[in-house]
């Protein structure tokens, strides 16, 4: 059999580990060989691929972002690309495609499968914002380090009696700010999900600050939004992908609450650090045993299905469940924050 495999979206840590894994797996259990399409969704459409043998992902566990590129295509491109991505899958003998990426990669994955292309994909994403399964690799990496970085800026926050506001990733889901605030013992933990109400925050900063607490720790998730009418945020339209761009709502938020705490406030935005370096070991472990069951997936026919994490199995779940909507924090989840938020 020949496999072909590319990563697509934002990068993360793990991407490398995959491909270490399918490759590994199906030489080893199967004897097949696999291509490597290189930027994502733009080298299956350029026809630009490399081959990938065991000599070639040799130390790849341990690396970060992806040997194989990842590129962001406009979606009418992919769409109306379908006939010419079926071409070049043909031409190069490929029976089954393993793409490996987020919501919009899976998103596209399913487009082809429903094309007639035999697909399994993989999830990626440190936003773990993907349904159907428990967990996506990445995810445990960018809450390590954004762990420790939040665990540093408690020190200078406290000398100096200031509020500091952390801005993470997560663009449509709170995760890396729910598990990175639990974590590190913040105060206060903004997400998506639920526009936050600032007469609340001002409340929480002032109390705190009266009762003799030295500082604050707020973690903002990129993607939050004030309530309707509490405070301005500005708007930065969408890029060419139709992602929304982000104008820096810690910054934004902080400025507001100096204005009316009078208190000093700090942002920072911890940005693309979060997604660079080396894998956890978890990320390591759920990344080669994700690549393993893909490759077994392939090999067995079970064509139109996703990889998934469930309790400790990796499981299969029909791609078209999987980008139906997108896994999101729940009120419930969030309401664990209660007792440790002020
Ligand atoms: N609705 C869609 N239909 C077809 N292709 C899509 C769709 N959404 C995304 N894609 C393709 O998948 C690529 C990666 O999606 P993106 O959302 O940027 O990252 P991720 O896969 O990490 O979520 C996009 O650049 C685009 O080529
Ligand atoms: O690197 P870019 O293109 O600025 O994108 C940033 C976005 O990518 C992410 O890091 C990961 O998102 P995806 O996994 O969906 O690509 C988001 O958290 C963030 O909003
Ligand atoms: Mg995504």
């Amino acid at each position: 059999m020949r496999i072909g495999i590319l990563t697509g979206g934002g990068d993360c840590p793990g991407l490398n580990a995959v491909i270490r894994s399918v490759v590994r797996s199906a030489s080893a259990h199967y004897g097949s060989a696999v291509i490597g399409f290189r930027d994502g969704w733009r080298g299956l459409l350029e026809d630009r691929t490399t081959p990938l043998d065991v000599t070639a992902v040799d130390g790849l566990l341990t690396r970060g972002g992806t040997t194989l590129g990842s590129a962001r295509v406009a979606p009418e491109r992919l769409r109306s690309g379908v006939p010419s991505m079926k071409g070049v899958l043909a031409a190069h003998g490929i029976d089954v495609l393993v793409p490996i990426g987020g919501e919009g990669t899976l998103t596209a994955a399913h487009l082809l499968s429903q094309a007639g292309v035999p697909v399994v994909g993989i999830p990626k994403t440190i936003d773990n914002d993907i349904d159907g399964t428990d967990l996506t690799f990445g995810f445990d990496t960018a809450v390590s380090i954004a762990t420790d970085l939040i665990d540093r800026l408690h020190t200078t926050a406290e000398s100096h009696q200031r509020v500091l506001l952390v801005e993470v990733m997560g663009r449509h889901a709170g995760w890396i700010a729910l598990h990175a605030g639990l974590a590190s013992g913040a105060h206060l933990t903004l997400v998506p999900e639920e526009p936050f109400d600032v007469d609340e925050v001002v409340r929480i900063v002032c109390e705190r600050f009266d009762r003799g607490d030295s500082h604050v720790i707020g973690v903002v998730a990129e993607g939050a939004v004030p309530l309707p009418g509490h405070m301005p945020l500005r708007d930065g339209g969408t890029d060419e992908f139709g992602h929304r761009r982000f104008t820096g709502v810690a910054q934004q938020l902080g400025a507001e609450l100096e204005r009316r705490t009078g208190k000093e406030v700090r942002a920072t935005v911890l940005g693309h650090v979060q997604r660079g370096g080396t894998p956890t070991s978890f990320d390591r472990v759920l990344a080669t045993r994700f690549g393993l069951h893909a490759t077994i997936a392939a090999h067995e026919g079970r064509h139109g299905q996703m990889v998934a994490l469930r309790g400790t199995e990796i499981d299969l779940v029909p791609l078209a469940d999987a980008v139906a909507r997108l896994k999101t924090v729940t009120p419930s989840r969030l309401a664990e924050t209660g007792a440790f938020t002020g």
